[in-house]
């Protein structure tokens, strides 16, 4: 790209002042969620790819999980199975399952991974079976259906937790120039793959690798208030009052859940921001121009 000498100036001017972020963050290890419904526009997906391999060509040590549930949605509409959702978490049956590892393990993680090598980075891809280092137990649902009295735990099929994540494998990467990119499949001891919220994923493995920050990606401005104000900073006991009246349902429950617990366990911050902005995540970590939502560390604060 040709500049004038007026607008290479002002670029020379930019990276000079995002000198003081870079020093913040070269050598720490950031993990970015990368949502489903963030990740649906192609020139969007290639800048996201371009901002992973500029944070590593830094020193910032990158580790992408991805989500991908709008494409799994349009996958299992193709072949007339239907998405059915509890508590922001899909109920998935054996047939749902096959189709979850399909399209997560290899068509998105791979089309991430490809992103990341058309902008000069090198991905490798990973689920949670290799290395089996996603162990996962299965996960039960508080849900008050109606003429419940309260809410009692569900099957929801092969939907899992994170039981522990054996960062050994990262660890090799981090130590490398290969950008992890993980898909939210895990598995237990007998070798039964489980369908993993993304975010809870995100969480735990910013937890286990204990990272300087988690940022996720999502395809909203942030955590709204009822009049759709953005919340620019929440803590614990707001957040319980936003999902006891009902401003936080569906979808932003599992991010929530997922920040706060990592905070909690030591993670530097956990931000929600929107990653329909073009490079939403430059504009988090090298400029103070980021918008999002900003989970804190409500024990550190109290
Ligand atoms: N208080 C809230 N503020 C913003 N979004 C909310 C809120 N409560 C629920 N949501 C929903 O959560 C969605 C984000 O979750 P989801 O669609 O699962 O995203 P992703 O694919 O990025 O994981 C938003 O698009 C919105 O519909
Ligand atoms: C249990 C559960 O709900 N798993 C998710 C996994 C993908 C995901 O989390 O994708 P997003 O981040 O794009 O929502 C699902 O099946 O849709």
């Amino acid at each position: 790209m040709a500049f004038s000498r007026e607008s290479a100036l002002d670029v020379a001017n930019v990276l000079s002042e995002s000198l003081p972020y870079i020093q913040r963050y070269a050598g720490k290890t950031l993990v970015i969620k990368y949502g489903g419904n963030a990740m649906t526009d192609e020139k969007l997906q290639a800048g996201f790819a371009r901002d992973i391999v500029l944070m590593k060509a830094i020193g910032i040590h990158p580790i992408v999980v991805h989500g991908g549930g709008p494409q799994i949605g349009d996958m299992l509409e193709k072949l007339s199975i239907e998405s059915k959702f509890i508590n922001g978490m899909r109920v998935t049956d054996a047939a749902t399952m096959d189709v979850v590892e399909m399209v997560l393990g290899g068509q998105v993680n791979k089309h991430i991974v490809n992103m990341i090598s058309q902008a000069g980075g090198k991905a490798i891809g990973l689920t949670g079976k290799d290395s089996h280092f996603i162990q996962a137990k299965k996960l039960f649902v508080k849900h008050q259906a109606e003429g419940m009295s309260a809410p009692e735990p569900v099957d929801i099929g092969h939907v899992g937790e994170v039981a522990s994540i054996d960062t050994n494998v990262l660890k090799v990467l981090e130590n490398s120039d290969l950008i992890p990119v993980i898909a939210p499949i895990g598995v237990d001891a007998e070798g039964n793959s489980y369908n993993i919220n993304a975010d809870l994923v995100a969480g735990k493995v910013a937890e286990a690798v204990g990272a300087e920050k988690l940022m996720l990606l999502t395809n909203i401005s942030g955590v709204q208030d009822k009049q759709g104000n953005v919340l620019t900073g929440l803590t614990t006991a707001q957040v319980d009052g936003l999902i006891a009246d009902g401003t936080i349902y569906g979808g932003m429950l599992p991010k929530i859940s997922c920040a706060l617990s990592a905070v909690n366990a030591g993670v530097g911050s956990a931000i929600i921001i929107d990653g329909r902005v073009p490079h939403a995540i430059l504009l988090e970590i090298l400029t103070d121009k980021g918008v999002g939502t900003l989970i804190s560390n409500t024990k550190a604060a109290e």
